[in-house]
């Protein structure tokens, strides 16, 4: 083996020439298996020309034979690539070291290659991703795929139309953008894909809202950037002119909103007669915003589908969707389904949590979980309408609105603080539930349980991405809202907690002060010492009792109030009833009640609700009126009130038909899934209510 001198670093331009050796070899590479029959030939090859014996050659350990073949083939092209830069650019003393270091650095970049696929079958090395990607990939911290992207890469690559379901969080971006961008570089579209000014964009990408968009626009832009892709980001609500010049100058990659899109289209803006790729980003919510025609407008323009590769993804796809898939994949299509079957369809890296809270105590609580649960990370809170979303935000200390009726310059400067942590916390409509991936959101608040299974599971799955956990709190009032739909849908057993109560609170704000009181500065004691020894010398409790005021005050608190278990409400307490038989109804409760208490105390009672065993019933009852109550059970033969340390299960709320119910073809399901942009005509796709066009629910959020 020649010997190898150690360059401490390198020109650029042979850096530059190494990667091209580099690129050189990955771009040939059709496959994995391919590209170990290459391998092997050259290392034959290799072998001949040096004709230098192998001292490993008795080594029976093949790992490290492979190894060393890597190393020597290495060398050997190396030595190739040298001989074309020492006639143009080198030095004779500067040759030597710079042509080491970059055979070093080679040699380590394939060993390293080679112990990854040794270790781990998803390392980037197994799969045709070419070094420029590979290298922006690590920049960003991927060292391997993740499942779907594993599942789905060749598949794409190889030219198949594909519908890719994965939880929240798994990736399901990369899955398509990484085999379109090689496609296009590499692989089967490159040899017909347009390029220079002017030219008509190879991929199509659509997305149900402008944040997303802009995030996926951001993924293409890095990883297609590597690869001298350039994208553009096309969405409502932005001025035209910037995207038209864009598109005039000429772009690969286009992403955006149907709207949008549509828009552009109808202008001449945007042709896709060199279309490669279409991708239909979370697909089963845009057809349910409403955005059919113009989806369904949009994919029409194409003029050779069989020429297209089209790719769908979501991690919900309702049967509804995958029937609409069969109008526009291709008969072929692949399926790569993460989830299929498993009961369990929310993220797994999520704790799902339900408790119980009346609208008016919402206000109060949410503080108080988000100091429990929010592990000092940022908190996504999701409303149902804009109205309640503008009024939490309000009312938060430090949190900021996103929804629909927000101008969309303060929309983006919105989230982009939320991303970069200015502010901590999020309250937002629909409008956030999809796709979007920020750091450390380590908390999901949903003030009522959604309407439908998917926005539960999109929403909860704004944590606990990328394998990191999370959790997910959904307030709901007992009397109210039912979540068993939800619960039996999305497979998720909840975890039933109630309202973190204000006295343990309080204990772990104590505990806090007093570990700062620890950190404070000896200086302060003789400034503070004569004030602090006239309190102990006038009050009548100990010096443990005044400091606890002390810390008390230091942590923000005067007085430390009740919350029920039931309503969660400030200064109620929980009382269960019960009279030695069934109770089955609310009014049987109430009866009850009125035998021994005023009219005026059971009109005051809050949130009655059943227990789930049918032997009594829950309310809350103001902290003053307490004792009226509890006095009142003494002149009651056989009935029974008593303060409850823990809520009991409680009898679900019977779903009403007008919520819940009545299939995708009544009622609100019809409003919500009806009523195009510009009226509705016959088309590919039939909504889950059979409505066509942008429905009243895109107005909500
Ligand atoms: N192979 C990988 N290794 C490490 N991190 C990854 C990998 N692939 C993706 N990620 C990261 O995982 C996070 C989630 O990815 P992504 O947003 O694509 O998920 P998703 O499946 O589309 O989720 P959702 O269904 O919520 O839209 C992102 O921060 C992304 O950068």
């Amino acid at each position: 083996m020649p010997s190898v001198v150690v360059a401490e670093s390198q020109s650029s331009e042979k850096k530059k020439s190494m990667k091209k050796a580099e690129s050189a070899e990955m771009a040939v590479d059709a496959n994995p298996a391919e590209k170990k029959i290459k391998k092997e030939k050259k290392s034959s090859k290799k072998t001949k020309l040096t004709s230098e014996p192998d001292p490993d050659d008795s080594n029976s350990n093949t790992l490290l034979k492979k190894r060393k073949e890597k190393k020597r083939k290495a060398l050997e092209i190396d030595g190739e690539d040298n001989e074309d830069e020492r006639s143009e650019t080198s030095s004779e003393l500067g040759e030597p070291m710079n042509s080491m270091g970059k055979k070093k650095k080679k040699m380590k970049f394939e060993e390293e290659d080679e112990e990854e696929k040794e270790e781990n079958p998803n390392a980037l090395s197994n799969f045709r991703i070419s070094v420029p990607l590979r290298e922006a990939l690590k920049s960003k911290g991927i060292e391997s795929l993740f499942p779907i992207q594993a599942m789905t890469f060749g598949m794409i690559l190889d030219g198949s139309d594909l519908v890719g379901r994965a939880r929240t969080g798994q990736g399901k971006t990369l899955a398509f953008v990484l085999p379109i961008l090689e496609s296009l570089t590499n692989g089967p579209a490159k040899a017909s894909r347009k390029t220079g000014y002017g030219r008509a964009p190879s991929v199509l990408v659509l997305l149900p809202t402008r944040e997303l968009a802009t995030q996926v626009f951001a993924d293409f832009e890095v990883y297609g950037g590597a690869l001298g892709l350039n994208s553009c980001c096309l969405y409502g609500g932005s001025p035209y002119q910037p995207q038209q010049i864009q598109l005039k100058r000429g772009v690969d990659i286009v992403v955006g909103t149907p709207g949008r899109i549509k828009d552009h289209i109808e202008r001449g803006n945007l042709d896709f007669r060199s279309l490669k790729f279409r991708v239909l980003d979370e697909a089963d919510e845009m057809l349910r915003m409403g955005f059919v025609e113009d989806v369904e407008l949009i994919l029409g323009k194409v003029e050779d589908a069989s020429k297209v590769q089209t790719l769908l993804f979501s991690a919900t796809l309702p049967d509804w969707v995958k029937h609409i898939s069969a109008k526009f994949l291709k008969p072929d299509k692949k399926t790569a389904d993460l989830v299929g079957n498993e009961k369990m369809k929310a993220s797994t890296n999520v704790r799902h949590i339900v408790l119980p809270c009346s609208v008016s105590a919402r206000t109060q609580l949410i503080p108080d979980i988000i100091r429990c649960y929010s592990s000092g990370g940022r908190t996504i809170i999701f409303t149902e309408t804009k109205d309640s979303a503008s009024t939490l935000a309000g009312v938060l200390p430090g949190a900021r609105a996103l929804h629909g009726d927000i101008q969309q310059a303060t929309r983006e400067v919105t989230l982009s603080g939320f991303r970069s942590g200015k502010f901590s916390t999020l309250v937002a409509t629909n409008v956030a539930a999809r796709g979007l991936d920020i750091d450390d959101v380590q908390l999901i608040i949903q003030c009522e349980p959604p309407r439908d299974v998917e926005a539960y599971i999109h929403r909860s799955g704004r944590t606990g991405r990328a394998g990191k956990t999370g959790v997910a709190v959904m307030l709901y009032d007992p009397r109210k809202s039912n979540f068993s739909k939800i619960e039996r849908e999305s497979g998720v057993k909840f975890e039933h907690i109630s309202a973190p109560q204000p006295a343990d609170i309080a204990k772990a704000a104590g505990a806090e002060a007093a570990e700062k009181i620890n950190e404070i500065s000896d200086s302060v004691i003789p400034v503070f010492k004569a004030a602090a020894q006239e309190l102990l010398d006038s009050s009548e409790l100990s010096p443990a009792d005044l400091l606890a005021k002390a810390l008390a005050k230091a942590a923000g608190y005067t007085e430390i109030k009740s919350r029920s278990l039931l309503t969660s409400m400030e200064n109620y307490v929980t009382v269960l009833l019960e009279c030695g038989r069934p109770v089955y109804t609310p009014s049987f409760a109430y009866g009850v009640l009125r035998r021994f208490l005023p009219e005026d105390k059971v009109e005051s009672i809050k949130g009655l609700a059943l227990t789930a065993d049918g032997k009594g019933a829950v309310f809350d009852v103001a902290a003053q009126d307490l004792d009226t109550f509890l006095a009142g059970q003494e002149n009651a033969a056989g009935v029974s009130l008593e303060v409850v340390k823990s809520l009991p299960r409680l009898q679900e709320r019977e779903q009403s038909r007008g919520r819940f119910g009545g299939g995708g073809g009544g009622g609100r399901g019809d409003r919500r899934f009806s009523g195009g942009r510009g009226g509705g005509r016959g088309g590919f796709f039939k909504g889950p209510g059979g409505g066509r066009g942008r429905g009243s629910n895109n107005r909500r959020w």
